[in-house]
């Protein structure tokens, strides 16, 4: 017999969103969501982004925006390459994906969100990204945090949980497992990446409002 995989999140939400979703992100400023891509889909995205590492294309993280952006490898140890449309054909599949995941957050949300950025992102063993928020000080669009990760088996003693500092709450660390989704408010949920002791690959991305 052959083991029938899960459907990938899209067929569920073209009606509505699960509602745990929409909930957890409205009560909670976060939620997850296992089997987000098909396992098909993380694996193209996972070859594409470890091909992309080999060759030298991905490039080290800054932070902060526009000019006055630094590296600090101390603060953030990822390499990243932002996402074009037409890079190739799992991007695109990944891309309209968001877009569906866009059109269902702003009809159970009311969010106005406009558009979708995103970029591949690579941590070396032992690189993380300290506490911090998405939301820039100067430029107030980015609104949903996504992150989907693409790492295959993935151990909790591997390290490289996404550790979130709800206001007031408990820390939450999510292990990034493929498939799985996370999304957070990007203005008020402080996050992390702790380190790990194997390559960590994910996709992270923001959904803008449009500049007030
Ligand atoms: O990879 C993750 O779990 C989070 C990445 C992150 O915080 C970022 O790229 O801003
Ligand atoms: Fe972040």
């Amino acid at each position: 017999m052959v083991a029938m995989q899960p459907p990938a999140f899209p067929e569920h939400f073209r009606a509505a969103l699960p509602p745990h979703m929409a909930d957890g992100l409205a009560e909670h400023g976060w939620s997850q969501h296992n089997i987000f891509l098909s396992l098909e889909l993380t694996q193209e995205l996972a070859a594409e982004c470890r091909a992309l590492a080999t060759s030298g294309a991905l490039n080290p993280a800054g932070v902060g925006k526009g000019a006055a952006q630094v590296l600090r490898a101390d603060i953030r140890g990822d390499r990243i390459l932002w996402l074009q449309a037409g890079q190739s054909l799992a991007c695109d599949r990944y891309l309209q994906i968001m877009e569906s995941l866009r059109v269902a957050l702003n009809r159970e949300l009311y969010l106005g969100l406009d558009e979708y950025e995103s970029h591949f992102a690579f941590y070396a063993p032992g690189a993380g990204y300290q506490a911090h928020l998405d939301r820039f000080r100067d430029d107030d669009c980015r609104t949903v945090s996504v992150v989907i990760y693409l790492n295959q088996d993935w151990l909790p003693e591997q390290g490289g949980a996404l550790r979130l500092h709800p206001l007031g709450k408990s820390t939450e660390d999510i292990a990034p497992v493929g498939s799985r989704l996370v999304l957070f408010l990007s203005a008020d949920m402080v996050h992390e990446v702790l380190p790990a002791t194997r390559d960590r690959l994910s996709l992270a991305g923001w959904f803008r409002r449009r500049p007030t």
